[in-house]
């Protein structure tokens, strides 16, 4: 089963798991209830139906796959930068972890960071507007589906954006359920 806990404050080797001393585990339904975070199982290899149906019921029209390898990757080490610092989009951030493992940093409503673990066969949904950032772990690799409603929106939005109308509302949902 997928595994998030809160993290620590350390900001040295982002690759590492950062748990709390002692570790404050976070359930699947408590980051759904407070961040709307949304996770499900789907093995890659036996359950293919049970993605094209997820597919076709939220809208997912447009994929394609994404590898992070540093033997493969010529600027890996840049990668790793970018993907680690925190941003926001307008649009799902939804991403489906066919091979290797990585970790996914979202805030909570009081910006504690709460790592999300993914590996094979996991596949998650961040909703518009939350702050989040990747990285991979110390097996430093993945391979994944990414999943878009329509033609991809690449463009991330670092920190300050809280005025950007994609974030008032996350924010305005979100505040105001807790
Ligand atoms: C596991 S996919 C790599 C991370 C990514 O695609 C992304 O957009 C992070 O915000
Ligand atoms: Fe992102």
């Amino acid at each position: 089963m997928v595994k998030a806990w809160l993290m620590d404050n350390c900001l040295e080797n982002q690759f590492l798991e950062h748990q709390r001393s002692p570790p404050v585990p976070v359930t699947i339904e408590e980051l759904k209830s407070k961040t709307g975070v949304l996770y499900c199982k789907i093995d890659p290899d036996l359950e293919k139906e049970k993605l094209e149906t997820l597919k076709i019921d939220r809208g997912y029209t447009y994929e394609d796959i994404i590898e992070l390898d540093p033997e493969k990757l010529p600027n890996f080490d840049q990668a790793m930068k970018k993907f680690y610092e925190e941003h926001i989009h307008t649009d799902e951030e939804i991403r489906y972890i066919l091979e290797g493992s990585g970790y996914f940093d979202v805030r909570f409503p009081n910006e504690d960071w709460v790592r999300i673990s993914l590996e094979k066969g996991d596949l998650i949904v961040l909703p518009a507007g939350i702050y989040h950032r990747f990285t991979l772990d110390s097996k430093k690799y993945v391979k994944a589906m990414r999943l878009f409603i329509g033609e991809p929106v690449w463009t991330p939005y670092y920190r300050p954006s809280d005025e950007m109308e994609v974030r008032q509302n996350y924010v305005k949902y979100f505040r105001e359920r807790i």
